[in-house]
C-alpha cells in the first residue's frame, strides 16, 4: 500500500488557479481565474536537475538560459510544469523557494491576488531583457525579494 505524500505547508490553490495568456512584449504569462490569498501554494513544479558543468558547457548558450533557476552551488534547475512561464515584475506578487533535494521550485503568492492579476516572480536586479508592464502593485508589507548574482533569484 502507498503511504500519501506529506501536506504542504499551506493547501495548493484548487486547480485551475490561473491561465497562460499572451502579454503584448511579455511572451506568455499567467494570469490567475480566482482569488489567491497570501501565502496561498499557487503552483508546485517538478524539475529537471541541469549541473553546473553541463550548464556551463552548453545550456548557457542556449534558450535555456533564459529559464534556468539558479542554485547556491552553481548548478541550476529547469523548472517543468508551469512553472517557467511565471514573468518578472518588481515588485512581484509571487514567491518562490528552490527544493533543490526535492527537485521542485514552489510559488506562493506573495499578497492577495484578485482574478485576472497577471502572476509575477521577481527575477534580480539584472534583467537581460527590456522590461514592458508590470504587476503595478506593491505588496502589503512592502517587502521584496532577495537579489541574486546575475539571474531569476534565489531563495532555498
Ligand atoms: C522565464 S521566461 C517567462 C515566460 C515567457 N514570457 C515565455 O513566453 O516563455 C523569461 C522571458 O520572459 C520575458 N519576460 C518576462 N518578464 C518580462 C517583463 N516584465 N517584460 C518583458 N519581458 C518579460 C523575457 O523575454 C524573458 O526572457
Amino acid at each position: 500500500m502507498s503511504s500519501s505524500p506529506p501536506p504542504a505547508e499551506n493547501p495548493p490553490v484548487s486547480p485551475p488557479a490561473f491561465v497562460i495568456r499572451d502579454v503584448s512584449g511579455r511572451g506568455r504569462g499567467l494570469f490567475s481565474r480566482a482569488r489567491i490569498s497570501r501565502g496561498d501554494l499557487v503552483h508546485e513544479a517538478p524539475c529537471l536537475l541541469v549541473p553546473k558543468v553541463s550548464y556551463d558547457a552548453h545550456a548557457k548558450h542556449t534558450v535555456l538560459e533564459h529559464y534556468l533557476f539558479n542554485c547556491k552551488d552553481g548548478d541550476r534547475l529547469l523548472a517543468l510544469g508551469y512553472g517557467s512561464i511565471f514573468n518578472h515584475s518588481d515588485p512581484p506578487n509571487v514567491d518562490y523557494r528552490l527544493d533543490k533535494p526535492g527537485m521542485v521550485i514552489r510559488y506562493y503568492a506573495a499578497r492577495d491576488i484578485v482574478v485576472g492579476e497577471e502572476l509575477c516572480i521577481y527575477y534580480g536586479a539584472n534583467l537581460w531583457f527590456e522590461e514592458v508592464g508590470g504587476s503595478g502593485s506593491k505588496a502589503e508589507d512592502g517587502s521584496e525579494s532577495s537579489d541574486d548574482e546575475n539571474f531569476l533569484n534565489r531563495i532555498e
